[in-house]
């Protein structure tokens, strides 16, 4: 029956100056769930998801502590497919070092993936918003 099955996800991130944040947003806004911060106090996968949306960005050649430490924090049998998101100025670099860390949790990570230089404009928050939804 269409609709019987609903996939559940989750959107976590981390963003310093708003950016990443802002993509964040936009994909929860698709999957019609809520962002959270992962330095928030509820940004713990408690219940499995089938698609974790995780995002950082780029400082200094890398991603922030606070990030990292949540991905190496995540149980993978709370999730079974993670989908990587970025801002960043330069380079793409994030999306592989985010990659990486899920990776090393044993969580399987999309190969599709999502980003934008800087901050997102709204036409890019609408797209963000749709990619999202194709995971449902
Ligand atoms: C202290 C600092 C260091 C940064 N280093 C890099 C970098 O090494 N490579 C890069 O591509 N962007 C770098 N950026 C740009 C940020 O990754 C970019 O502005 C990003 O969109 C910030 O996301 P946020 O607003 O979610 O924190 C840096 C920004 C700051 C503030």
């Amino acid at each position: 029956m269409k609709g019987a099955f609903i996939m559940k996800s989750a959107v976590r991130y981390y963003s310093r100056s708003g950016n990443t944040r802002l993509v964040a947003e936009a994909i929860a806004k698709g999957t019609g769930t809520q962002a959270v911060s992962v330095d928030a106090a509820d940004a713990e996968v408690r219940e499995p998801v089938d698609v974790l949306f995780i995002g950082g960005a780029l400082y200094a050649y890398g991603i922030d502590t606070n990030l990292k430490e949540y991905i190496r924090s995540l149980k993978k049998e709370n999730v079974a497919k993670a989908v990587v998101f970025s801002t960043s100025w330069v380079s793409k670099h994030a999306l592989d070092l985010i990659r990486e860390e899920l990776k090393k949790q044993g969580i399987r990570v999309s190969e599709e993936t999502l980003y934008f230089r800087g901050k997102p404009n709204e036409k890019q928050q609408a797209e963000a918003e749709k990619f999202a939804k194709k995971f449902l």
